[in-house]
């Protein structure tokens, strides 16, 4: 576990943080090697029997025999520091197409330095048996985003425990799952309506002012304050200049987590290195949001039961038998708290981005936002289903820029064989396995013109080609690990779309930068918020 404790030593004292820490980088690097070395002989062997401590690896075993006659995977023309750079910057989200096309193979890999690799398979039909519910395990890669910095995702029980084998994970999904049902959360609505109003007053305010706003920005405070008040009863005020000092100093938190998850994914010492001012950063953001956490927590004890809302997320956390103690109910808590409000953001800035470029589109769909009668001022989830136009651009805003694009994260933890385009390939156990989503969804293979925004596709396909669309379009990925709030994010990113382009154009005035850290990003969109009459 990294080294917490010191953090604030004043800066006299670096010099010999420097330096022990710089003796626990090395150790941690010969323990590292050594791990790779015992390794060897794992994969070198075939992978009958399972994998070591997952479930059975039936679909995937092989015969040493077999194993001799498997092709090696090809590997992407770039030195270990060359892919080491390009993956921690994030500047291109769009590499394993690149190198998908370069290689002309769906099943490809990078190497990093230290031994480390990363394994990419964007052939769709691999996945039932690669992320299905015979799949690998998930990567050991979460670790970096935990939290408390004790193991969340390894040692505790919690939404994201890495294995979906054994009981800790499963208990928990299985009690949480009554909170997510799409009944439960769409008698909500007043709480969404509620929050996308003062969403809709602070874009009045920016609107009359003749104020630019950062889209992405405004997207995080906006579901910030939805995630808080849907699961938590909890008000964070990212809006009011007065009391949103809580939400500001969160988001700047998760955005220096995410950076610090991608680098530490390809860079193990990285979080030991305490002496770099970010890592310390890193430790202090962690910090800040235990104690957002255990305040979010507490508030909800200290409300007389007869107050509480039973259906709410942080009544089903509370009440959760699958928590062993109050540290893993914190844990779920937290990680509701950034899985719930990042993901739902950008994808609501991606939908800003998409049809203010798009004037064809975005006409096509005011048309159909205007016609349609609403029972109160903002549309209910209900309403929302009887428009074609607008569930089609819905559809294409996740297709085209889908927010978790690097797809599911696995743990190939003992050698298996692939089949994609007809050749057998061998995996080496001990490695990380991407199952990345744009690949697939911008493939002009399948959908002839990928790369381009036009939500038509969806609805002049055929009943033939709509099937293929559906089952290679899955934003939220594939049970069993599948997206617990699919619904929840679903009715939220509906109904903000439709209040504010019903309600509102947007004038792009800085076009965004295309930008991965853990999720996709239109890094730097500025917009004009321009009332409508
Ligand atoms: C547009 C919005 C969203 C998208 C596109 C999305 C996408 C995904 C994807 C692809 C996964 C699987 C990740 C993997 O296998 O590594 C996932 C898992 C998960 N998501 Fe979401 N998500 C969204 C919104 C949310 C929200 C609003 C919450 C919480 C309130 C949430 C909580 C979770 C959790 C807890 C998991 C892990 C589930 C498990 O392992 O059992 N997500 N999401």
């Amino acid at each position: 576990m990294p080294a917490t404790a010191d953090l604030e030593q004043p800066s006299s004292l670096l010099p010999l943080l420097a330096g022990a820490t710089a003796g626990v980088v090395c150790l941690v690097g010969l323990e590292e090697v050594l791990r790779l070395q015992r390794k060897k002989p794992a994969n070198a062997s075939s992978s009958v029997g399972g994998k070591q401590g997952g479930r059975p690896d039936v679909l995937r075993q092989v015969t040493p025999e077999e194993k001799d006659k498997l092709c090696e995977v090809p590997r992407v023309k770039l030195t270990p520091m060359e892919a080491f750079d390009a993956l921690r910057s994030g500047k291109d989200p769009h590499l394993t197409e690149k190198w998908r096309d370069e290689l002309d193979s769906d099943v490809f890999f990078v190497q990093l330095p230290l031994g480390k690799r990363i394994y990419f398979i964007t052939d769709t039909t691999c996945w039932d048996t690669l992320i299905g519910p015979a799949g690998l395990e998930k990567s050991h890669f979460l670790r970096q985003l935990d939290l408390f910095g004790e193991g969340q995702m390894t040692r505790t029980r919690s939404i994201l425990t890495r294995k979906t084998s054994g009981e800790g994970w499963h208990a928990i999904r299985k009690a949480l799952a009554p909170a997510f049902s799409n009944k439960c959360l769409v008698a909500k609505t007043p709480i969404y309506h509620r929050v996308l109003s003062s969403f809709c007053k602070a874009l009045d305010d920016a609107a009359d002012k003749g104020m630019v706003v950062n889209m992405p920005e405004w997207g995080l405070r906006y579901t910030i304050d939805m995630i808080g008040e849907v699961a938590y009863n909890y008000k964070f005020h990212a809006f009011d200049d007065e009391r949103n000092g809580e939400a500001k100093a969160l988001l700047r938190a998760i955005d220096v987590i995410f950076r610090e998850t991608r680098y530490s994914n390809v860079n193990p010492f990285r979080p030991y290195m305490v002496w770099c001012s970010e890592v310390r950063e890193y430790y202090q953001s962690i910090r800040l949001f235990r104690d957002v956490c255990r305040k979010i927590y507490r508030q909800f004890l200290d409300t007389p039961p007869d107050k509480q809302d039973a259906t709410s997320i942080i009544s089903y956390i509370h009440n959760n038998p699958g928590y062993q103690c109050e540290f893993e109910k914190l844990c779920d808590i937290y990680n509701l708290l950034w899985a719930g409000h990042d993901t739902t953001g950008y994808t609501i800035s991606w939908a800003v981005y998409h049809l203010s470029s798009n004037p064809r589109v975005l006409k096509k769909l005011q048309q159909e936002l205007d016609a349609a009668t609403f029972a109160e001022e903002l549309p209910s989830y209900d309403e929302l289903n009887h428009l074609p136009y607008f569930n089609a651009c819905v559809k294409e805003i996740m297709r085209i820029s889908p927010v978790v694009s690097n797809g599911t994260r696995r743990q190939t933890e003992s050698g298996f064989k692939v089949t994609s385009r007809g050749v057998d390939y061998w995996i080496p156990g001990g490695y990380q396995m991407l199952a990345p989503l744009f690949a697939r969804v911008r493939d002009d293979r399948i959908w002839g013109d990928g790369k381009v925004f036009r939500p038509e596709r969806w609805l002049e396909a055929s009943e033939e080609q709509l099937t293929v669309y559906n089952k290679l379009f899955q934003p939220f990925s594939i049970a069993p690990r599948s997206c617990i709030a699919q619904h929840l994010a679903l009715i939220e990113v509906r109904m903000t779309i439709a209040a504010l382009f019903k309600g509102y154009e947007f004038e792009i005035t800085t076009e965004p930068e295309f930008f991965y850290s853990i999720t996709y990003k239109p890094r730097g969109l500025m917009v004009k918020p321009i009332k409508r009459s």
